[in-house]
């Protein structure tokens, strides 16, 4: 899969603040990337940069392996900020005069209503939109022009339930038409929902990236009582999809490889004439996998 945009040792200081630390990544086309972080880990750093609104103390970036001029630029759209829309105007007529700003065509403007579902309010002054609605519109004028890549900044701040899920549904529905989306979260579940690859950021740094699946994995713990747990030990702690175990009182606790599961356990062990009275599975929270990927 070719890259729609990659970037190789970017740093960036602002006086004796370092807000972005050597950071290489690679963004797959047609992914909808996440860069995740805590408040103040550099994402809207690195989104400022290539987009030349921020300059680099250090580093280079390419989009489709070409600099960030004319014809790469009109090929992405992006939301760092809430735009300025007019209050008083119509959805219809703000869009024809971001449209024009972009210079795209105003045909493009039905199809970016239909498609962020406000074509039924198009008429309706920008001022009576809900919260929801108004960051559909943003998502509408960022669409104008028909780019490659949608660049999102934190895309559901600030919004209700109904708003959150309408966007990342929307989000989502970009995607499957072939654009590559690449967007900025504090949110865990909002990256590991809406996201097929990640980035996680801490001051600055890059901790780990590649398939949220991977990244996020759903690591469970597999947690077993047998009448002989020395037996159990010596037999479970040898199989090669036991990434790591320990007993704590009269469990043994298992943290197993990507694709096993509490019944490869309990197979093997019966195999080996082991029958194990008690199994449990414990999920894993995503906020303890951050932590650990983070403190790594
Ligand atoms: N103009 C600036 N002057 C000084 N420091 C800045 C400036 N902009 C950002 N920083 C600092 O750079 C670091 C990274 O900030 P950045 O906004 O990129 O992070 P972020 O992950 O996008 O966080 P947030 O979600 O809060 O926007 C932070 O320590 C921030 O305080």
């Amino acid at each position: 899969m070719a890259n729609v945009l990659e970037i190789q040792g970017l740093s960036k200081n602002y006086g004796s603040v370092t807000a972005l630390q050597n950071l290489s990544l690679q963004v797959p086309q047609g992914s909808i990337y996440g860069l995740l972080g805590p408040n103040g880990s550099g994402k809207t750093t690195t989104l400022g940069i290539v987009l030349d609104v921020l300059k680099a103390s250090a580093g280079t970036f390419q989009w489709f392996g070409q600099p960030y001029t004319g014809t790469v630029k009109r090929s992405i759209g992006a939301i760092l900020e809430t735009p300025n829309f007019y209050p008083y105007l119509s959805a219809y007529k703000n869009l024809q005069i971001a449209a024009d700003i972009k210079k795209a065509p105003h045909s493009d403007i039905p199809q970016v209503l239909e498609m962020t579902g406000l074509a039924a309010r198009q008429n309706s002054p920008f001022r009576t939109f809900s919260l929801g609605m108004k960051q559909r519109l943003a998502l509408a004028s960022a669409l104008l022009g028909n780019p490659e890549v949608l660049v999102l900044d934190e895309p559901t701040n600030g919004l209700d339930p109904q708003g959150i899920a309408d966007v990342r549904n929307l989000i989502r529905n970009i995607a499957a038409q072939g654009k590559t989306i690449i967007l900025a979260s504090h949110l865990l579940d909002e990256v590991e929902k809406v996201c097929t690859h990640v980035a996680v950021l801490q001051k600055g740094i890059l901790k780990a990236e590649g398939n949220v699946s991977n990244i996020l994995a759903q690591q469970d713990q597999v947690l077993i009582t047998v009448p002989q747990p020395e037996k159990a030990l010596s037999l479970l702690q040898n199989l090669p999809f036991v990434e790591s175990i320990k007993t704590e009182r009269e469990w043994l606790q298992l943290v197993l490889k990507n694709g096993y599961s509490s019944t490869d356990i309990n197979k093997t062990l019966f195999e080996n004439g082991i029958v194990a009275s008690q199994i449990m599975v414990r999920k894993k929270s995503l906020e303890s996998q951050f932590l650990e990927i983070v403190n790594k």
